[in-house]
This record gives C-alpha cells, structure tokens and sequence, in this order.
C-alpha cells in the first residue's frame, strides 16, 4: 500500500508557473498549450527572462575543478608552476564577510586545494581605527562553516616588528623619506587637482639618510601628532601609475585607538600598500589571488619586494563578484543592522554570509555557485535570482521533503473509515527519487488542515485545487476529497471550515495539495522577498533607505508541520549530510527540507530549546516571475 503511495505521488510533477502539483499528463498538456501562446509572442522574451531560462538550464554540480584546470586560474598556475602552492585569504576584520567575498574564498582556497598546497587565512588588520576582534572571530567561524581549514591564521600585526624593520631598510637603501606635506600639497605635486600638470616631489625626498632614520624612529616613538608626517616610498612619480607616485608606507592614525592585538604599542601604521605584498612575502605565499581593483597596486607591490629583495609572491586578479538588488557596503549595512531594520548582520535578508548561512544555504550551495560563475577577469554581476535558483538545484536532491501548511484552514472529512488502517496509516518517503532518505508516517485525521488560498468560495473552470462541489487530492493520499460545504466567521467573512467527503470511486484528480494532519505541530515561519525595491537600491532616489521593500517579510505564526515527519528531519540534521560543513558545529540552519508546494526551508535561530520552532524560508520552490523587477 505505501509503496504504491510513493509510486503514484512520485509521478506527480510540479506546475512550475502555478505552483500546482499535478499528474504527468496535465502539465504536458498545460506544457503544450503554454509553448503555443508563448510561440506567438515570439521575439517578445525580454532579457532577463533569457538569462533565468539559461540559469535554469545549467548543470547543478559542475566539475568543482575545472575552475582550476583550465582557464584564468589555470594560466596563473602556468605562470608560476610552484611544487608547493601557498595562497592567503585576507580579510580586514573591519565587518561581515559577505557574498561577494565567497568568491575570492573559493578562488583561493581552491587553488591551492587543487595544487595540493595550503591557505593561510591572514586578517589584514592594520587599520586600528576600523578593526575589532568580533570581526575577527566572525570571519574565522565562517570561514569553518564554508568547509575551508586555513593551514594557519595569522594577523598582519604579528609581522609588525618584521615590518619595521624593513621599513628602515628601505630608508637605508634610499628608497623612502619622511613626508610632512598634507593633502592639498600632495595633490598638487601629483599634478593638481585634474592631474594635467608637472608631477614633482617635494623637498623632504631630498632628506639625508640619518635625517629620515630619525624622524621615522621618532615617529616610532610617538614624538609626532597624527598626520603630521609619514613615511612616502620613494618609487617613480614619472610613471603612468598613480600607484607608484611616492605613496605612503607608514602613517600616524587620526584617532589613538588601541590595535586589537598590540594595544598601545604602536604610535604608527603600515599601509596597505606597504603591508600586505610584504606579509605575502614573509609569510611565501606563492600566488596572492584578489580582485581587479588592485591591478595597478601590482606594480607597486612588485617594486617593493624587489628593491628589498625579499621573496617575490606573485599577484594575479580575478574579477569582483558583484550583486545587484542588495547593499554589501559595510556602512550600509551598519544603518540597517543599528536603525533595525532588519534584525541584525544575520538577518535572512542581507547577503553577509552569517545571513545567507542563518537563512539556511548550505555551504555546498555556495561552492556550487560560485563554481558555475567560473573564474575570469572580468566583474560578474548577478541577479540575487540567479543565486536562488542555484541554491533551489542543490536543494532539489539534497534534503528532505515534507508538507508545510502556512495559512491553515480546517477541513472536516465526514466519511473518513477509521476501522480501515491502511486508509489512515500512511507512509511518506522523505524523497521521491533518493529511496535512502527513508519514510516517515502521517495519520489522515478526519479533520485536516490545508492551505487557506487552495480553497476558492466560487469555483473557476482555471483553478484546480478545492471549492464547493469540485474535488482535489491530497498529496500521498490514496482518495482525492470533494468540498460540500463552508462555515465562515460571520464578521469577517472569513471561511472558517470546510466540510468534505472522501471520494472513494472517482477519476483521478487534476491536482494535488498539501496538508497537515490534526495534531501537527505548530510552527512560525518567515517568508522573504528581497528587501529592496530596485536593482540598485544605493543609487535609489532618497537613498537606499527609501528603497527597502517594506513588504519584505511575511511571518505565519499558525504554520503546521507533520510532528512525526519534521522531529526525524530535525534528528538526522545537517541535511545535506556531507555539505561541507564539518569543521563547525551543525546549528539550527542544518535542519533543511523542501516544503512541498511552498519552498525551502530551514530552522531559524531563533527557535528556543522550549520547543518554538522557527523556519525561515531559504527559496521559493519556483523564481517569483510577478515581481521580476524586484529581484
Ligand atoms: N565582491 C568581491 N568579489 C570578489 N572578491 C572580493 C570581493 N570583495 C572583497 N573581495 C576579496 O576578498 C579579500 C578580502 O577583502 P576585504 O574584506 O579586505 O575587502 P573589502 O574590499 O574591504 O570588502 P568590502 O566589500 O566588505 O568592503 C580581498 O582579497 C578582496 O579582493
Ligand atoms: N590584495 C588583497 O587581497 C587585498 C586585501 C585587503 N584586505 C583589502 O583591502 O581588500
């Protein structure tokens, strides 16, 4: 009997434009009278629909080396063929880690994975005015949580000294001075303000060796007030490269806030510029992959090594991953968090990894997306669509199904023969196509409970599910039901039971929905929409403010899970069993499964250990073509 449930049911497709479930034959007829209307509306497919349609299509686990094996990625190696890859990952702990970075996560960590090397994860902390340790903290749990064992963490700071040192050297060899001029000055020598006149250093280039020693070590020693001098490399201000006109290697910060590491040591900095290819070269890294924003930094980051003639890294870049309908700026995201608008750096809504990993993505998704962008140098900018739909392919075979109601509506079953078993014992396979995911039992109760917009008052020869005198089947029931009557609340006028028989000996029907036993547990769930208006909420009129969708949250506070069903999902957590996730303990989000008819979901963490269960909604089960330019 159960199995020729499962069998049946498994031949039940899913109306990708309805959201109906309904049987092979129905949607091949719907397929065909659609593809005729939409052959006549030919040349009228906008461009966007092109690229879901394209997205729709792609395979969901590409070959998650062929990134490295051929391509950008596989010209750097070929550029530089080392015996032992070392790469960095180097975040300034400055915020959250987001969307964008997961790229320049793979592209590293994979690289070097691929080359049977190692990454170091280096937090790029030399900017005390910015940085904090929960920052710092943040980036390491998530980095665990992404899958990815740095081969060490290390911190700019703890090559400080080292820096100094160096920094001293190159005063030495002629090749920086002590720089009192301010910003207006410098603009000037660098060729005013639309860059079109002489270039010229100023006279403090021509300062003595000794003379530099000691202004730079009284710097050291605090004997300089902020901004008041700094240490300029002395590299080529006839270049065509603003990057190599005499930049600064070390500064004194505005405000004297203490390092998150070295306190109050220091009273000056290393910039960027100056920092970062040297802890490369300390630390050998072989291959020092970023973005393309620092292209023209290459040149100065080369010159460095070789005047110091330390170890040379080489840098290559990789385009930016961009997206677009969200803000990933870090002070945008510090008004949302702190004006709450949203309810923190974790907020579904947001694209910070923490958030993307609370709404319930499983790391494994990520990688796979990412891995079917592909690597090149040119900034790829996606819609957040794109991401949901390669989030939904991963899930499809990956976690559970179960049946979700969000509105519920009582449906009382009048002839329900509860001396006969096998009509009210029923076995669900968790998936209809992996047989391993294993089964769990549901009671069909004499009164259920279904989703409030699958009943019609008035039936309508284009909706399928219930309404008065029409049938409809319940998914993995063997009979289909058949609405006779409705109560409604006489105030409101809102329906508020459905009285219905089980038809025992008629046709198959046309659709199926979901439902929930009496009994259920009651569940919160969160359904999202994007939580901007526009696809480019900071260029929004008002600003990106003004742009937030205010309808970007729907909470079901009534929703109903099987309780059978939903506990075996929540023991047998993380789904997807292998995703990566190992090195960090399973959270809330790991309990995953498909809602069927509804979407994705996850356990939210704001679920208490007293048994609230909350669910956010990871993505809808099909892309939400009605609100296509909000997403
Ligand atoms: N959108 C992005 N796409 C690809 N790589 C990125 C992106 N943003 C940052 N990275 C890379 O991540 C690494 C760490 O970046 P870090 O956090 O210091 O950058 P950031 O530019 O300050 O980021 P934010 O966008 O948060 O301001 C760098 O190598 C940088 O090239
Ligand atoms: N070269 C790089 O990867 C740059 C990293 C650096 N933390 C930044 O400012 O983005």
């Amino acid at each position: 009997m159960a199995s020729s449930i499962t069998e049946g049911t498994s031949k039940l497709q899913l109306d990708p434009e309805t959201g109906e479930i309904i049987s092979k034959n129905e949607l091949k007829k719907r397929m065909q009278k659609r593809a005729k209307k939409a052959a006549k509306a030919e040349n009228t497919a906008a461009p966007s629909k092109a690229e879901s349609a394209a997205s729709k299509t792609m395979p969901a686990n590409l070959n998650p080396d062929s990134m490295f094996s051929q391509g950008f990625l596989a010209d750097v190696y070929k550029l530089r063929p080392s015996q032992h890859v070392r790469t960095r990952f180097p975040p300034e702990p400055n915020g959250y880690l987001h969307l964008g970075h997961t790229k320049a996560i793979a592209v590293n960590f994979g690289f070097a994975r691929y080359h049977r090397g190692e990454t170091i994860l280096r937090m790029d902390d030399t900017n005390p005015d910015a940085e904090e340790s929960r920052f710092s903290e943040a980036i390491e749990e998530i980095i665990a949580w992404r899958g990815f064992t740095p081969h060490r963490v290390t911190y700019a700071s703890d090559n400080f000294d080292r820096l100094y040192s160096l920094a001293e050297v190159l005063i030495e060899k002629g090749r920086a001075y002590v720089c009192h001029c301010n910003e207006t000055e410098i603009k000037i020598q660098r060729g005013g303000e639309e860059g079109k006149l002489p270039r010229f250093r100023c006279s403090h280039a021509d300062q003595d060796l000794a003379t530099n020693l000691t202004k730079f070590r009284d710097m050291r020693d605090g004997k300089y007030e902020p901004q008041s001098a700094f240490l300029r490399m002395k590299q080529d201000i006839t270049s065509g490269n603003p990057q190599m006109w005499d930049i600064a290697a070390y500064r004194i910060p505005k405000s004297r806030r203490p390092h998150i590491r070295t306190g109050t040591k220091w009273h000056i900095y290393p910039t960027y510029d100056f920092a970062h290819c040297l802890c490369d070269s300390i630390e050998e890294i072989t291959h020092s992959l970023c973005s393309t924003e620092f292209i023209t930094a290459r040149e100065s980051y080369e010159w460095l090594t070789k005047t110091l003639g330390v170890y040379e890294p080489m840098q290559r870049e990789f385009g930016r991953l961009n997206v677009a309908g969200t803000v990933m700026s870090k002070r945008a995201l510090k008004q949302l968090v702190n004006e709450k608008h949203v309810r923190g750096w974790d907020d579904p809504r947001l694209f910070t990894l923490a958030a993307i990993r609370r709404r319930g993505v499983p790391p494994g998704a990520i990688l796979s997306f990412v891995n079917e962008l592909g690597v090149t140098t040119a900034t790829t900018r996606i819609q957040i669509k794109r991401f949901d739909q390669s989030i939904r392919r991963y899930l499809e075979t990956t976690v559970p199904r179960l049946m979700l109601v969000l509105d519920p509506l009582r449906v009382v079953i009048q002839n329900l023969d509860s001396s006969n078993p096998e009509e009210q014992e029923l076995t669900l396979p968790f998936s209809p196509t992996q047989p391993e995911f294993g089964s769990y039992t549901i009671r069909l109760t004499s009164a259920v409970h279904i989703d409030r917009s699958d009943f019609r008052e008035v039936a309508d020869e284009d909706f399928f599910r219930l309404s008065p005198g029409e049938t409809v089947g319940l998914l993995q029931v063997p009979h289909p039901i058949k609405a006779i009557s409705h109560t409604k609340d006489p105030r409101s006028g809102r329906v508020t039971e459905i009285q219905a028989v089980l038809v025992r000996d008629g046709k198959k029907p046309k659709a199926f929905i979901h439902w929930a036993p009496e009994g259920s547990r009651r569940v919160t769930a969160r359904i999202y929409k994007p939580l901007f208006k526009s696809d480019n909420p900071m260029a929004a009129e008002g600003g990106f403010l003004a742009d937030i969708n205010p309808d970007s949250e729907a909470v079901y506070p009534e929703a109903l899970v099987n309780a059978a069903g939903f506990e075996d999902v929540r023991r047998r957590a993380p789904w997807p069993p292998a995703d990566g996730a190992s090195s960090s303990p399973a959270g809330p989000e790991g309990v995953r499964f498909q809602a069927m008819r509804v979407g994705y979901f996850a356990m939210d963490s704001d679920s208490t250990d007293d048994d609230a269960v909350v669910l956010n909604q990871i993505v809808s089960l099909k892309e939400d073509t009605r609100k296509e330019s909000a997403n």
